[in-house]
C-alpha cells in the first residue's frame, strides 16, 4: 500500500503498549528544517501521547541525514534507551546525490539494528520534490514522525 492510501498520522492508542516507563532518543537532521521539524513535532506530540515522559526524550541534531548513522550510534553510546528514532528529509537534487545519501543512511541505520539491542527507527523522507515531503510531515498524508513514533514504542517492548 503506498502513503498516498494510508494516512501515517493515525494510529489506535489501545493497541499501542503504554510508553511511561520508555527512554527515547530522537536524532534530527538540520537539512530541509521546515520539513523535519514537522517530523519531530509529530514524533514526539506521538510519544507523549501515548504515555512517554518529556524527561525520557533527548534529542541531538546533526547537520544532515547522512550524519544520523553517527548520531545514533553516539547516542547509544552514551545514554541508556529503549528506542531511537532518525529524522531526516532528503530530496531529489540535479545529481546523484541524493541516491548516495539515501542509501548510505538506509544501510547504516539497518546496521545499527543488526549489531545493538537498541532499535533504531528509520525517519527519512527520501522525496522527488518538496511537496511531497511536506505531504508527509503533517499534510494530507499524515506524518511520518507520527508513524515512527508508534513503530518506537512497539519495538521497544517486542518480546518482552
Ligand atoms: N541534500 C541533502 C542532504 N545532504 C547533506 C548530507 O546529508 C550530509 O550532511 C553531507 O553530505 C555531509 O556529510 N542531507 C539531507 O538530509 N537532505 C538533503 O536533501
Ligand atoms: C540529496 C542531496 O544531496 C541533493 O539535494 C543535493 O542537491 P544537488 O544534487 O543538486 O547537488
Amino acid at each position: 500500500m503506498a502513503t498516498e492510501n494510508k494516512n501515517l498520522s493515525e494510529y489506535d492508542k489501545a493497541t499501542i503498549p503504554n510508553a511511561k516507563s520508555l527512554r527515547f532518543g530522537i536524532v534530527v537532521s538540520e537539512w530541509n528544517p521546515t520539513i523535519t521539524e514537522g517530523l519531530f513535532k509529530g514524533a514526539y506530540d506521538a510519544l507523549v501521547d501515548c504515555g512517554a515522559l518529556p524527561q525520557n526524550i533527548i534529542r541531538w541534531d546533526v547537520p544532515g541525514s547522512f550524519e544520523l548513522v553517527y548520531g545514533a550510534k553516539k547516542m547509544l553510546k552514551t545514554h541508556e534507551l529503549d528506542a531511537i528514532i532518525t529524522i531526516g528529509c532528503v530530496i531529489q537534487g540535479e545529481t546523484k546525490h541524493f541516491d548516495f545519501v539515501c542509501s548510505g543512511v538506509t544501510q547504516g541505520v539497518m546496521d545499527l539494528n543488526l549489531q545493538n539491542d537498541v532499535p533504531v527507527i528509520f525517519c527519512v523522507l527520501t522525496d522527488n520534490t518538496l511537496q511531497q515531503s511536506i505531504d508527509r510531515s503533517g499534510g494530507k498524508h499524515g506524518n511520518k514522525g507520527t508513524e515512527a513514533a508508534i513503530a518506537a514504542i512497539k519495538m521497544a517492548v517486542l518480546g518482552l
